[in-house]
């Protein structure tokens, strides 16, 4: 594939629709559609899905998270080199549903690129946007936590915060990315973010949890 980095994120999170046999069809119908349409898709599965999603999709694959930890003595961690290693491109840091400390984003950011994985912090707010461009990771992704999963775009619900965060964190570093997620459904949302000056978005029930994944992620390269 051409390009390195995707417009179009999906995060699988722990819903019952997305992992096992339905991981795999929304991750069919991503490369369908990635395929058809030239938009790079990127999926962020479980854990336990990472290495056969890598292994069977042409796809950029994401962790959920990390753990800001080196290889040693610990247990029940996630360790970035063992991500990279099944598979992944990248990772989410700092999601809303798996929110860290600053110096946890630090160690994990760190971690991250030290294997060779593609950053993408998440935050909820124009000052977290800006503090967190200070890591200097390949994405910052935000999120107001109050439109997660309502079904209510953040680009139309709360357009000032995907400009004034694409304003704080491009001031700052111009080449990270800004994606907006939280509510996106639809062709329209992902228009309407990205002339509001994000590169792309990060969503997740509006595919998962949806009928037919395959005519939404169509629907959403739609206007690209
Ligand atoms: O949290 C999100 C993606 O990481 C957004 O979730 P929804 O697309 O379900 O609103």
């Amino acid at each position: 594939m051409p390009e390195k980095f995707p417009t179009i994120i999906i995060n699988f999170k722990a819903y019952k629709e997305g992992y096992g046999h339905r991981a795999h069809s929304i991750a069919q119908a991503a490369l369908n559609v990635s395929m058809e349409s030239g938009v790079l898709i990127g999926i962020a599965p479980g854990y336990m899905d990472i290495h056969p999603m890598s292994n069977h999709y042409n796809l950029p694959v994401y962790a959920q998270h990390i753990d800001a930890i080196n290889p040693g003595a610990h247990t029940g961690h996630i360790l970035a080199g063992a991500v990279r290693e099944a598979g992944a491109t990248g990772t989410l840091i700092n999601h809303s549903e798996r929110r860290l400390t600053l110096a946890d984003i630090s160690g994990s950011v760190k971690a991250a690129k030290e294997a060779n994985l593609q950053t993408i912090v998440c935050t909820n707010d124009i000052l977290t946007s800006a503090a967190a461009a200070s890591f200097s990771p390949d994405f910052i992704a935000i999120e107001p936590p109050e439109l997660i999963g309502s079904g209510i775009s953040v680009a139309t619900a709360d357009p000032e915060i995907i400009e004034n965060s694409v304003t704080a964190v491009k001031e700052k570093n111009s080449s990270i990315r800004v994606l907006a997620g939280a509510g996106i459904s639809t062709g329209e949302c992902v228009k309407r973010a990205i002339e509001l000056g994000a590169d792309g978005v990060l969503l997740a029930s509006g595919v998962v949890k949806a009928d037919d994944p395959e005519k939404v992620l169509r629907s959403l390269v739609s206007k690209i």
